[in-house]
């Protein structure tokens, strides 16, 4: 028998055996590659997205310009990370060597880097390979945001949140991008739904009762061929829908893009098609900017009708899903004036500032609901709800589009019996120009001496409304991609032109400028009550064809929209509000990123270069990341 001592030695030794092998455990964990994963389930990737969108949407870029994600659940605790650490992380990302492989090496290292931060390291704690492998490859996705191959990003847009109730973002082109252009830095990550989970996610969030507030399922996606919904989210569920879309749905082997149908400019919005029926019946509570113009979905006559037929007319369409019930007594209640607030729904925010909204465009005013066809090329489609979700014939069954159920009863139900009440028409009924509250000196200027007197917008078609009665509702028609995609190219570019500039500093201008500006409750309440007075008699003179209606004719942004990438074009870059030029790239023309983590610019137009006197130098020659 060994002495004490000898003993006692012995299993000192024993235990440090045990802590060495525990630490080289850890290094080899440390040391473990993670590995792309292409499923997940729907619990971790919502829990995910929330945590990575928090981290890598809303806290890259917390400038004057926050960007705020509408979460899966938005009670959930955020993790709190040091600026400084992300901030190194995203800097090597973003002057990585612009090629594939450098880009494909530089996201994984971003991702190692992250998975290393406490915070991260916490939030992974008791996780299975397999759920770090899903985080790390959702992580991935939003890295990929910032490569220097990227041409988008992500904007937040007012579009929607007055009437959705929940933030809203979007994005935006930072280059051209030509039809047929696969983005493939915008992706989401997909998650199978059980019967089950569908039916939790169409339950509101837990902040409100059941059946009020925000939807969870507004990033939801049906799969035809599947014949199954998925959860949808990354940086790609920021896609917005507009009637005349401008990018497809487009699945790889192991994720979900889209590719470019459309020339897209710099600054303007990528957008898809959810559906025919996302939006209620033909989209008619749609607020997409190609509604706006013509008058229609919730800009048009159409969306007046209350949310009681709404609910009927969703029951045969599919559309109307469980906990959608139309909003209760309350949605219509006193309060609700407060809730609106009148916005300039054509404001696009990044990180670098507003992007003022000059929309260009004449359009033909053909509908293009009545057109659609569904399209036979791709497998995705829109259907988010229940029992009427039927299955459709073979060839429609590979149709194609993005979507969720119409998510938003509660708001929507109160826009809509507001404005069965008269309430003000929305801004585009009269279908005026775009203008933006944060329009630069010069566009106001400009736009003060052309504009021609407005024009009498005859309102959404009388006919058209009983032709959709007595027409059998349309099932679930996907994205008519192919003969939309034909109709666009002959089409003329309608896009806007979007120039930056700041916020804050044109609240003030805003106010001075109608109905649909920003203003104060208590100022926006008096204007509205004479909106509704004169919303009134307008209606009374409404003339009963769509077609008749004249559209103040919109700066074109074609020659934007058809230069090819790369090419230099210097004298229409969108200006900032104080009319000057956005700084452009050098080589590559887009607009140059600033990325910032909590105001500190990680990387942006002048970052370390200075001229005499740290003054920072003017006419600087300078490549974007890109
Ligand atoms: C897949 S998400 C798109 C991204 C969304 N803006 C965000 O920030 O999460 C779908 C949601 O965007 C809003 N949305 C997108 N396009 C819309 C449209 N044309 N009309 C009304 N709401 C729209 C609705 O809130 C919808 O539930």
């Amino acid at each position: 028998m060994p002495p004490p001592t000898a003993r006692a030695g012995a299993s000192r030794s024993k235990e440090m055996d045990k802590g060495r092998t525990k630490g080289k455990d850890k290094e080899k964990d440390k040391d473990k590659k993670w590995k792309y994963t292409k499923v997940m389930n729907m619990r971790d990737l919502s829990r995910d997205d929330d945590f990575l969108s928090h981290l890598l949407v809303e806290k890259i870029g917390t400038g004057a310009v926050p960007l705020i994600v509408h979460k899966m659940d938005p009670s959930r605790r955020l993790p709190k990370t040091e600026a400084a650490e992300l901030m190194n992380i995203v800097r090597r990302l973003v002057s990585c060597k612009p090629n594939p492989t450098a880009v494909q090496a530089a996201v994984r290292q971003a991702v190692d880097g992250l998975l290393a931060l406490n915070a991260v390291s916490y939030y992974l704690k008791g996780c299975t390979d397999k759920q770090i492998n899903a985080f790390a490859t959702h992580a991935s996705r939003y890295f990929e945001l910032y490569t220097p191959t990227g041409s988008i990003e992500i904007a937040h847009t007012s579009r929607y949140s007055h009437r959705t109730g929940k933030s809203e973002l979007c994005i935006l082109a930072t280059r051209p991008l030509a039809p047929g252009k696969i983005i493939a830095e915008l992706k989401g990550s997909m998650a199978h739904l059980s019967e089950a989970e569908d039916k939790e996610l169409k339950r509101t969030d837990g902040k409100y009762a059941d059946g009020v507030g925000i939807r969870r399922d507004f990033s939801v996606i049906h799969s035809k061929q599947l014949k199954k919904n998925h959860l949808f989210l990354g940086p790609a569920r920021f896609v917005n829908h507009d009637c005349d879309h401008n990018v497809e749905l487009f699945r790889t082997g192991r994720y979900i893009t889209f590719r470019v149908i459309k020339p897209i400019a710099v600054g303007e919005e990528l957008t898809a098609h959810y559906g025919d029926g996302y939006f209620g019946r033909k989209n008619r509570h749609c607020l997409c900017e190609t509604c706006e113009r013509l008058g229609r979905g919730g800009y048009g006559p159409d969306a007046s009708d209350d949310g009681v037929s709404d609910s009927g007319a969703d029951d045969s369409t599919g559309i109307h899903s469980e906990g959608s019930e139309a909003p209760s007594d309350s949605d219509d209640s006193d309060d609700s004036d407060e809730d609106e607030v009148a916005v300039n729904l054509n404001e696009r925010r990044t990180r670098r500032g507003v992007y003022a909204v000059v929309s260009p465009h004449k359009k033909g005013s053909k509908d293009a609901d009545a057109e659609r066809e569904p399209d036979a090329a791709s497998d995705l489609t829109s259907l988010p709800s229940s029992r009427d979700s039927l299955p459709l014939a073979p060839a429609a069954a590979k149709s194609a589009g993005l979507m969720t159920p119409d998510p938003e009863p509660r708001s929507r139900g109160r826009a809509s019996s507001r404005r069965s009440d008269s309430s003000p028409a929305p801004p585009s009924h009269k279908p005026s120009p775009f203008r933006s509250v944060i329009a630069t000196r010069a566009q106001k200027a400009k736009e003060a001496a052309t504009a021609p007197p407005e024009s009498a917008s005859a309102p959404p078609t009388t006919r058209g409304k009983a032709k959709e009665r007595a027409a059998p509702a349309r099932q679930l028609v996907t994205p008519p991609l192919t003969a939309d995609t034909a109709s666009a190219s002959a089409a003329p570019s309608l896009r806007s032109v979007r120039s930056s500039s700041r916020l804050r500093t044109r609240v003030g201008a805003a106010s001075e400028a109608g109905p649909s500006r920003r203003a104060t409750p208590a100022k926006d309440r008096e204007r509205r009550a004479s909106a509704r007075a004169s919303s009134i008699s307008t209606d009374a003179r409404r003339e009963p064809e769509p077609e008749a209606r004249t559209l103040r004719p919109r700066a074109s942004v074609q020659a934007l929209a058809d230069t090819p990438a790369g090419a230099k074009r210097p004298s229409e870059a969108p200006r900032g509000v104080d009319g000057k030029p956005l700084p452009m790239c050098a080589t590559c023309a887009c607009v140059l990123p600033v990325i910032q983590i909590e105001s500190q610019v990680v990387w942006g137009l002048s970052l370390g270069r200075t001229g005499k006197r740290g003054r920072p130098r003017k006419n600087l020659n300078v490549d974007c990341p890109r």
